[in-house]
């Protein structure tokens, strides 16, 4: 009897400690004790969980998988989380996944925390922007008007500026070349009644990434070691993505101390990371064998190791761990998007249509499109962003963390608590976003035809917000725009008669659309 009385007691103990720690986060659905809300989860479509849990909360709720993590499923609070509280909102978790994705432990962008990550994320943006992308590409319209309105003084002194500056920094061409091979590769295939556009587009945005960091893009007829490397990471995203075994990390992490265990749940996939990463390591250590110090610096390689005596942040490691990452997330995301693009150009006829006539309007049949051009491209403008926004990729966003304690909308959470902003419900649910599910670029722009709509833009949050939004946006935005403008001018893309288009996602956290074919006709 004392036994038992005693064991109820011992019972009820844990219970009260268990529902005191789950207090002290934003409400949300009833997690069990030990194993939380693990059992209420589709693990294979975790982009659905928050169509089930957010709409009985306010903007945010804490799931138990069984550690906590708080979802942010409303534009606002994750403006308030990401942006307003930015600092209390940049950490990443020190978990498992997180072990099992890093070259090595707090190194590079995508992973590392506190001081490292915040020079990696600097310097590496700085040598993209040096490099032309975002803001530099689209200077050229700023000068041309200033060549108008200037004095003659003003003029000549601005011309020799000009001059000087395309001498000693040429503007380098790194997507452009990439996408005339794209449309050479089109052009070449044989059978345009069945078209898959995978890998004509994979070898696209894999070989911009690769010339920008390493200086060279890869033949299309011989590419077999880029082709390898991403089947390869394709194929142990799927490996990771159904390994439940990697579970046990993130309930237990000390049990990752066990051989046995440890071998199984983290060291085993870690190992066939550092396999395919091979492919990086490499590239970077031939690229540094021919950097010169004097010269000026062609690819991210030579530009980082130029920056390296002046930051004590900046060393090999580093080098090898940014490019990784660089390389990773500049693939799938954006080659996945492009595929979305190309199916919803050949579903939506009119869109296409009014593209084309926009692109043939603005810059006509004879040269490719241009970043400076989308200024006077709205609807062209209009249609990347629904694409982006009904594509919805990020079936999961990558886990934040929080530096400190915290509040959002009123509620606490507590400091090292992991976050996820979930992006794709925003997208898939933001109440103004009238019938969320229908391709309409007109949503985003305003009723007299001038402008974009800023509030709806801005809730296109496909690269996330705050201070580790991605950092290869400016990048992505000019691979979608020169992608989808060249392929549109060039093309007319039909879903092929025997075949309907299938938009339905395969369940992996970048939500791919499953292999298909679509009919091309050269213009
Ligand atoms: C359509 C294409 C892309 C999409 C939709 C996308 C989306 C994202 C998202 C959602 C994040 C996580 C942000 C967060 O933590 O809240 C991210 C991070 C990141 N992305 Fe992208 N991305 C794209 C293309 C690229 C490209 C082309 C590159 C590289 C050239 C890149 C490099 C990165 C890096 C380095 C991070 C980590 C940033 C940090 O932790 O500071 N991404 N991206």
């Amino acid at each position: 009897m004392l036994f038992l009385i005693g064991l109820s007691a011992l019972l009820f103990y844990a219970l009260y400690r268990y529902y005191s720690m789950v207090a002290r986060y934003p409400p949300g659905p009833f997690p069990w004790p030990v194993v939380g809300n693990m059992f209420q989860q589709d693990v294979s479509r975790v982009h659905l969980n928050s169509m089930r849990f957010a709409p009985s909360f306010d903007g945010l709720y804490t799931f138990f998988v069984p550690v906590p993590i708080v979802f942010i499923t409303d534009y606002d609070a994750l403006r308030e989380a990401f942006v307003e509280k930015g600092d209390d909102f940049a950490g990443r978790p020190d978990d498992v996944a997180m072990q099992i994705f890093t070259y090595e432990p707090n190194t590079g962008v995508i992973n590392s925390n506190g001081e490292n990550w915040r020079q990696q994320r600097r310097t590496s943006l700085q040598i993209l922007k040096d490099f032309g992308m975002g803001k530099n590409l689209m200077e050229e319209q700023a000068r041309i008007s200033l060549f108008f309105n200037c004095t003659l003084a003003s003029f000549i002194l601005f011309l020799f500026c000009y001059i000087g500056e395309l001498i000693c920094k040429p503007r380098r061409t790194f997507v452009l070349s990439s996408v005339r091979e794209f449309l050479d590769a089109l052009e070449a295939m044989e059978d345009k009644d069945r078209v898959d556009f995978h890998w004509p587009i994979q070898l696209m945005v894999g070989n911009i990434i690769n010339e920008v960091l390493f200086g060279y893009r890869n033949k299309y007829d011989d590419c077999e070691k880029l082709m390898n490397y991403v089947e390869d990471f394709q194929n142990w995203m799927i490996e990771i993505a159904k390994a439940p075994e990697i579970a046990i990390g993130f309930v237990a992490p000390s049990l990752l101390k066990v051989p046995f265990i440890g071998y199984h749940c983290l060291t085993k996939h870690r190992n066939n990371m550092l396999k395919i990463s091979q492919y990086v390591v490499d590239n970077v250590q031939k690229c540094l064998k021919g950097y010169n110090s004097e010269d000026e610096p062609s690819c991210f390689v030579h530009a980082y190791k130029q920056r390296m005596p002046n930051n004590e942040y900046l060393d090999d490691i580093n080098l090898i761990s940014t490019c990784n990452d660089f390389f990773m997330a500049g693939q799938e995301t954006t080659t996945t998007t492009l595929r979305w693009a190309m199916l919803f150009m050949a579903v939506n006829q009119e869109a296409q249509d009014r593209v084309r006539q926009e692109i043939e309007t603005v810059i006509g049949r004879d040269k490719l499109p241009r970043m400076a051009d989308r200024h006077k491209m709205l609807y062209t403008q209009a249609t990347i962003l629904e694409i982006q926004r009904v594509a919805n990729i990020a079936g999961g966003n990558l886990t934040r963390r929080t530096t400190r304690d915290t509040v959002v909308r009123g509620h606490k959470i507590p400091k090292d608590t992991f976050v996820s902003g979930d992006i794709h419900y925003v997208m898939a649910r933001d109440p103004l976003f009238i019938e969320p599910g229908r391709f309409n670029p007109d949503r985003f722009i305003n009723d007299d035809g001038t402008a974009l709509r800023k509030e709806l833009v801005d809730r296109m949050v496909a690269f996330s917000l705050g201070k580790r939004a991605c950092a290869g946006e400016s990048l992505a935005r000019v691979e979608l725009f020169l992608g989808l403008t060249a392929t549109v001018q060039n093309y007319r893309l039909f879903p092929r008669d025997e075949e309907p288009i299938d938009l339905e996602p395969m369940p992996l956290n970048i939500l791919q659309p499953k292999k298909q074919y679509i009919r091309i006709e050269k213009l």
